[in-house]
């Protein structure tokens, strides 16, 4: 897709990946028996153009956002808990906060467009678009330029995560009623009906269940007629999933490590594969959510995913959780001995 807010991803030079493979085959171990990590290893290599790739200064945004979805009565909380949650991310209070700090993310909490006014602090980033989207079901969420809006100041985010030396990159995300955006863009872009896509999110009991999934449906019907993924971003997404699917691009454009999270940042990257499908060659998956549609994402990215740990809260917890894993594949590249260097018996 051609628009200049929009970055351009170039796909893997894979001139190299026979070498790289070489490589990890003659350390002293059975061939593939390391796996997953093994194709990590393989990525990671790929993207940073080196055989002795590292890992260096991770950093996680959390994008924060509002919807106007949640008039519709689709979450069991009220609204107020997305800023609610944005002041215990800041306190360091909060699940995401915990895993960044054991496990060694840069931790940034973005305001996409939440429906409050907060002060400053120094890990809260304003990136406001406006204070959350409007609901679906009466007019598009946010206007294409809004969108393009939070591309832009998403881009300059991961700009400035680059300069700082990072390149690995995560995202996280807090939004009340956001799983049933992201689970009506899944329904848009894999042709697929409300019930095949609504899940139980924050515990969402039968009759809520079933009420996303109505909403979804009069959404799908509502924008039948929209095919450019621009268009079903704006209409139908949040602030912070579009913010998401811009840093996402962007990422990949500069060349960074994505290690995508749970269900909702999931639907960012469908949307980021539908603007530019190279965006998959710089992603990680860190976990299976246990929001049901969310194998199901997996499965059309061909995807596997490190963990599978049955959470389903979102944050980036569970990319945060795997970076010790990324960064193991990327150890056992750079330390492994080889049979050669090891003085190792090859098999067969
Ligand atoms: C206390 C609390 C902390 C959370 N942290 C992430 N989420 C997660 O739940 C929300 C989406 O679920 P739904 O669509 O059902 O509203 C998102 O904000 C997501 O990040 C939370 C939800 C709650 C209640
Ligand atoms: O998998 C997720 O990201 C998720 C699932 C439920 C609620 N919030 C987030």
């Amino acid at each position: 897709m051609n628009h200049t807010s929009i970055p351009t991803v170039s796909p893997l030079n894979l001139e190299s990946k026979a070498a790289i493979q070489h490589k990890i085959d003659q350390k002293i171990k059975p061939v593939g028996s390391l796996g997953l990590l093994e194709s990590i290893a393989l990525k990671v290599a790929l993207i940073q153009e080196t055989e002795a790739p590292e890992i260096s200064n991770p950093h996680l945004f959390v994008f924060a956002a509002d919807h106007g979805i949640t008039a519709e009565g689709v979450s069991p909380f009220p609204s107020e808990v997305t800023p609610q949650m944005v002041l215990n991310f800041l306190s360091g209070g909060a699940g995401i906060n915990a895993f960044a700090n054991r496990h060694g993310w840069s931790l940034k909490v973005v305001d996409a467009g939440v429906n409050f006014d907060f002060e400053a602090h120094p890990l809260l980033v304003d990136a406001k678009v406006k204070k959350g989207t409007g609901n679906f079901l009466k007019a598009p969420a946010m206007s294409e330029s809004e969108c393009l809006s939070a591309f832009v100041k998403a881009s300059a985010l991961v700009q400035e995560a680059k300069e700082a030396g990072a390149n690995t990159i995560a995202f996280g995300e807090m939004g009340i009623g956001n799983t049933t955006t992201a689970s009506l863009l899944m329904a848009k872009v894999l042709g697929l009906s409300g019930t095949e896509c609504a899940g139980k999110g924050t515990g969402a009991n039968e009759a809520i269940v079933a009420r996303k999934a109505e909403v979804i449906d009069l959404a799908l019907e509502k924008y039948a007629d929209l095919k450019d993924p621009l268009a079903i971003l704006s209409a139908m997404g949040g602030l912070e999933i579009a913010m998401v699917c811009g840093a996402m691009l962007e990422a990949a454009a500069q060349r960074m490590l994505i290690v995508v999270d749970g269900f909702i940042i999931t639907s960012a990257l469908l949307m980021a594969e539908q603007l530019c499908p190279e965006v998959l060659d710089y992603c990680v998956f860190a976990h299976q959510s246990n929001e049901q549609g969310h194998q199901k994402m997996l499965k059309h990215f061909n995807a596997t995913p490190i963990l599978q740990l049955g959470l389903r809260l979102g944050e980036g917890t569970g990319a945060a959780l795997a970076l010790p894993m990324i960064q193991s594949a990327v150890d056992f590249l750079n330390q492994m001995n080889s049979f050669e260097t090891g003085g190792v018996a090859t098999g067969e």
